[in-house]
């Protein structure tokens, strides 16, 4: 099994991520543990930005903050240079109470309310991806409300179909997201956003899915961007200075998956804008990437004690480690596949076929199905490997198991970034006791 970035093998057969001896940090942080290997998410952040300086193109990389979120980790990437994209007033919240510069973030969502946008052009943020019609009302009378001009970009849907689980699909005609275009409603949105002074058009984004590992989806995406950007050049006199092809760019989870170096794919589809726009004389578009996964998916890992074990003869091997689908719902949802290492008996040899299952009241809760793995003890540390994205943003207290801690790890030193919940936290919320 890969180790990725500072994760190795120390001398006490442990396994190391950081510097920091996984086993060590189990017993000072408890389990189950969220570790992020710092050094991997800087190496991730500043490849995609090479990318770009090697190719000599204005560019922003976005990072898609829903992949996971703390204070410390908009910190950590504003320092490196990078934007942010939120979904919610509640992650914009976050990125502004972490000193992200407003200008810095862009706003994304299918179903923004109005206090959400009011909050948004309040605050003077960078952009807003307009999704909607509906959308487009809103924002315009808040402009017009507070005579405030926005810059926006349009997504649009592309009916570009990207190979990848039918949940995490989105530019294809048949998704909630974004104007379609082959209908002819992204240039009916771009006609509305032209004619009202309130919005300032920079450009048009598409984002076609994520856990994508194939280029041909990115290459339709961006030779159908280019396309739609030198008609509406022609008919609307309209001309992009952005072209945000959004994220989506595949990672590593098991043997079976076989994705490029995530700058390779923006490679290839930035050369390609640079090449059609020189082609077609139009002016170059700064390229904007969305990436999420990509930066923090390989630099997680979760470390989680393991419990109890059942043998079922001639059917299976359970056995429950301390969390599950709570800290990460993947594989009950998507069936995504993971690989995990007996973090303190690095080299034992793989002796068994297990089923890994979590603590929660769910048949379906259950983290890697038939593993190969040592045979597991009560009180071994399994740590789960590329966890870092879309584990902790989408983790949930249910059956009231508080959400586990984050630490950042880096040069031999481990810092707590989000602490482990506690039961009091679980009943916080309650007004009546
Ligand atoms: C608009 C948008 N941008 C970026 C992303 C990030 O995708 P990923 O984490 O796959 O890079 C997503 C999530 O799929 C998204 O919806
Ligand atoms: N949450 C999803 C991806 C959706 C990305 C957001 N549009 C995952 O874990 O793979």
């Amino acid at each position: 099994m890969e180790l990725f970035g500072t994760s190795k093998i120390n001398q006490k057969n442990h396994l190391e991520i950081g510097g920091c001896d996984t086993v060590e940090l189990a017993n000072q942080y408890g389990t189950p543990l969220f570790v992020y290997d710092v050094a991997l998410i800087k190496a991730k952040a500043r490849g995609f930005k090479k990318t770009f300086e090697d190719l000599d193109m204005k560019h922003r990389v976005v990072y898609a903050s829903k992949a996971f979120t703390s204070l410390a980790l908009y910190k950590l990437l504003a320092a490196e240079g990078l934007a942010f994209d939120v979904v919610s007033g509640g992650e914009l919240h976050a990125a502004l109470k972490a000193g992200v510069s407003p200008e810095m973030i862009e706003f994304h969502g299918n179903n923004k309310s109005a206090e959400e946008l009011a909050m948004a052009v309040n605050v003077g943020i960078g952009t807003i991806v307009v999704d909607n019609f509906y959308e487009i009302e809103l924002l315009k009378s808040i402009l017009k409300e507070t005579g405030k001009q926005q810059k926006i970009l349009l997504r649009v849907s592309p009916g570009v179909d990207a190979h990848t689980h039918s949940y995490i699909l989105t530019g294809q005609e048949d998704s909630k997201f974004g104007f379609d275009v082959k209908s002819g409603q992204a240039e009916q949105a771009l006609q509305l956003v032209l004619a009202d002074q309130g919005f300032d058009v920079i450009g048009i984004h598409c984002h076609i899915g994520s856990q994508i590992f194939g280029t041909e989806g990115f290459e339709a995406a961006t030779e159908k961007m280019m396309a739609i950007l030198l008609d509406w050049q022609s008919r609307f006199n309209f001309v992009a200075s952005v072209l945000n092809l959004g994220g989506g760019f595949g990672v590593k989870y098991s043997d079976e998956d076989t994705p490029l170096e995530a700058p390779e794919y923006v490679k290839q589809i930035a050369t390609m804008v640079k090449v059609s726009s020189q082609a077609a004389a139009y002016p170059l578009p700064e390229v904007w990437i969305e990436p999420g996964r990509s930066i923090v998916a390989e630099a997680g890992t979760t470390l989680y004690t393991v419990g109890s074990r059942k043998s079922v003869p001639n059917v299976r091997n359970f056995v429950s480690v301390d969390g599950g689908m709570g800290d990460n719902i993947r594989p009950a949802l998507y069936d995504a596949t993971y690989s995990a290492v007996v973090a303190n008996r690095m080299t034992a040899p793989a002796e068994e076929v297990v089923t890994v299952t979590g603590k929660y009241c769910e048949s379906g809760d259950k983290l890697i199905t038939d593993i190969q793995l040592p045979i597991l003890a009560a009180t071994d540390i399994l740590a789960i490997v590329t966890t870092g994205a879309y584990g902790y943003s989408m983790a949930s207290v249910y059956n009231k198991n508080p959400r586990p801690a984050v630490v950042f790890v880096e040069n031999g030193e481990s810092q707590l970034v989000l602490r482990r919940e506690t039961y009091d936290d679980l009943i916080n919320l309650d007004v009546i006791n």
